[in-house]
């Protein structure tokens, strides 16, 4: 069997994308089992952007970014009918290695999820699965301080990272996606379990990343899409044929689209006619 194909960010490549485009997503169908939980979404993220998807509850959003890179490989009955597009290649081809694929696309949960591990090693953790031979020390330090957490724990990077407040774990988790450095970072609902003050901490911390990295928010609060997307994307879900699929209904600069929505049913979700 021949090997699968490695993608390599750091290669040049032919890339048929417009530059500012880093990954471009057109989701024709996914599937769980007979189940079609989305279809038509074409998302182009754009390059050093955040770009938000809201939309009512089951309408594909975290179906659509899971999808991204390549997380629901792991549900039975999981099928993608499309295209991704990153680096020059499409990252459902059969040759390539879906491994390489979260190398490059890393991703943050709702929960906070820090291993039961030293702080040290949660962040160093990518990087050893990666066999990392450089220096350990730097690396973590520069992720810590990345996720706007260097200074509080500092002191204590051999305690277990449970033992941090839940603000502090989401930023742990982000350290520990972009130890390995990855192009784009993915973020379902990252503050649904924090409380304000680590809400706005985190929404901070993703301004700044995007200057590093190309950054996707699944988020249920408006508010917090107008406050920090550049690009939003608006799903909701189609009852019409019997089915309850997601879909796309329209896409745009993130004040645009708040301000001068061009579908009636964006109006109407905006409007709060429907959640
Ligand atoms: N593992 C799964 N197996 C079967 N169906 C699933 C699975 N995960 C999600 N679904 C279904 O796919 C549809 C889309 O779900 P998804 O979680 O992507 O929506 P969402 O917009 O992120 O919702 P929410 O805002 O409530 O988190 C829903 O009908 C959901 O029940």
């Amino acid at each position: 069997m021949e090997a699968l194909k490695e993608i390599d960010a750091n290669e040049t490549y032919e890339n048929d994308l417009p530059t500012d485009v880093a990954l471009d997503c057109k989701a024709e169908r996914i599937y769980y089992g007979d189940f079609l939980a989305v279809r038509d979404s074409h998302v182009p993220i754009k390059r050093n952007q955040i770009t938000g998807f809201i939309g009512p509850s089951g309408c594909g959003k975290s179906t659509v970014i899971k999808s991204i890179n390549r997380m629901n490989d792991l549900i039975r009955g999981f099928r993608f009918v499309g295209d991704i597009r990153f680096h020059g290649v499409n990252i459902y081809a059969p040759n390539i290695d879906p491994v390489s694929v979260r190398r490059n696309i890393g991703m943050v949960f709702q929960q906070p999820n820090p291993f039961s591990m030293s702080i040290f090693d949660n962040v160093a953790f990518g990087l050893r699965l990666n066999r990392y031979k450089g220096n350990m020390q730097e690396k973590v330090e520069k992720a810590l301080r990345s996720a706007a957490l260097w200074k509080e724990v500092k002191d204590k990077l051999k305690n277990n990272g449970l033992s941090l407040s839940g603000g502090q774990q989401q930023r742990l988790c982000i350290a520990r996606a972009i130890a390995t450095e990855p192009r784009v970072l993915l973020m379902d609902e990252p503050c649904s379990a924090l409380d304000p003050i680590a809400t706005r901490q985190i929404e901070e911390l993703m301004v700044k990343l995007k200057e590093q990295f190309t950054v996707a928010i699944v988020t249920h609060n408006m508010q917090q899409a107008m406050r920090v997307a550049d690009q939003t994307a608006f799903f909701a879900v189609d009852i019409s044929r019997g089915g309850r699929t997601g879909y796309l209904v329209e896409m745009g600069p993130t004040k645009e689209l708040f301000e001068n929505p061009q579908e009636q049913l964006t109006k109407e979700y905006l409007q709060g006619e429907f959640s």
